[in-house]
């Protein structure tokens, strides 16, 4: 709103006026009517505006509204040069600010506007002249009204420039967080291993890479053997922490670049080799189991153990194919506990006498 400067201004404006009333001896009315012009009416609008629906519209009506009287003023008093002057650069610097050029147009069109008001009620004569020391406090008031609005200027610039850069660093943080909680979506929370959603995506990727550049990829399912019983015997809480011993031990193992280590499901686990052949992926595997054999899980001050089942498959021997690749791994991983547990299976090797996949396998 901008009541404080029409305010400010119009009481300037009310000391500088004056004096031209004091000089062409005004009468009573002629007084009481700029008082009312320059001390109550912003005010009123003022008023007005702030009970309007829509406050902007209405004080930008209200600039308008300044126009129509201002130039009834110039014409009642038969256009003195310098305050006619003042008057009109005030309200047309007033109108620009607010609505730009269009609203100059306007601006002009509200001041001929209350100059013809004024035409139709009484002749108009021209009458240039001022006394000088009313020329002198329009130009003091005219240049101290410019100097406002340039300072405004700079303020608004200054609180521009500094908004932008506010809005800059919370772009930066909205898309630091994004970007984190993108990470999290693709992060299993109790072992910080990247999830299935992240590998089935990063394996299609991988492979077509590696298929691309004539490269092996190696897949290793992994399973914790008896969990169900670790859970039974020890607890929930305790077999929570051999899940994440044995993710601490995948990741201790697979640090090299491309590989990625993931919680594939409750006790399962699936690693993604990229550029490493079955053989040595199988390799892998068997340190693994056997490191993992050889673990002793403390939990709740009580020690736990067991071992793993593996399987593993690779491209291109096994399969081209991402999803049928994974579950080449499942059929080795399902051998492997048909076989006893604690062992690694290879994908080609075939399944015990008279045994058969599940369906939920196949
Ligand atoms: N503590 C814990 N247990 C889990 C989690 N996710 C799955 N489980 C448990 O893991 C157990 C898996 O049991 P099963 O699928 O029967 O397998 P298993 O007992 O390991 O038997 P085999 O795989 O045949 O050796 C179930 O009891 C699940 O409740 C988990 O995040 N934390």
């Amino acid at each position: 709103m901008n009541r404080r400067n029409r305010s400010l201004f119009f009481a300037l404006g009310f000391l500088v006026l004056g004096t031209h009333l004091l000089s062409i001896g005004a009468g009573p009315l002629m007084w009481t009517l700029l008082a009312l012009q320059l001390l109550v009416y912003p005010q009123l609008v003022y008023w007005r505006a702030a009970r309007s629906a829509d406050p902007l519209r209405a004080e930008l009506n209200n600039l308008l509204i300044d126009g129509v009287l201002l130039g009834a003023w110039m014409a009642a008093w038969g256009f003195p040069l310098w305050i006619s002057f003042m008057l009109f650069v005030g309200v047309c610097l007033n109108v620009i600010i607010f609505m730009g050029m269009p609203g100059l147009w306007k601006g002009m069109a509200a001041l001929a506007g209350g100059m013809a008001a004024v035409a139709l009620l009484q002749d108009v004569s021209f009458r240039p002249q001022t006394e000088l020391a009313t020329s002198l406090l329009c130009i003091v008031l005219l240049t101290a009204y410019l100097l406002f609005f340039a300072n405004d200027a700079y303020r608004r610039g200054v609180s521009l420039h500094s908004s932008r850069r506010q809005l800059g660093e919370q772009l930066a943080e909205i898309t630091k967080l994004q970007a984190l909680l993108q990470e999290q979506a693709q992060r299993d929370p109790l072992t910080g291993l990247h999830n299935r959603r992240f590998l089935d995506e990063a394996l299609e990727r991988e492979l077509a890479a590696c298929a691309g550049a004539g490269r092996p990829l190696a897949l290793v399912l992994i399973d914790i053997d008896r969990f169900k019983q670790v859970n039974d015997t020890y607890g929930h809480p305790a077999g929570d922490e051999m899940i994440r011993q044995l993710a601490e031990l995948l990741r201790s193992r697979v640090r090299e670049t491309g590989v990625i280590a993931c919680r594939y499901g409750g006790e399962e686990f699936l690693l993604m080799l990229p550029g490493v052949t079955v053989a040595e992926a199988a390799t892998l595997a068997e340190e693994l189991r056997a490191t993992f054999e050889s673990l002793r899980v403390v939990a709740d001050g009580r020690t736990m153990r067991t071992t793993l089942s593996i399987g593993v498959s690779g491209f291109p021997e096994h399969e081209p194919r991402a999803h049928l690749l994974v579950l080449k791994a499942d059929r080795a991983l399902y051998a492997a506990k048909l076989r006893g547990r604690n062992r690694v299976v290879l994908s080609t090797e075939p399944l015990p006498e008279g045994r058969a996949l599940p369906e939920a396998a196949s």
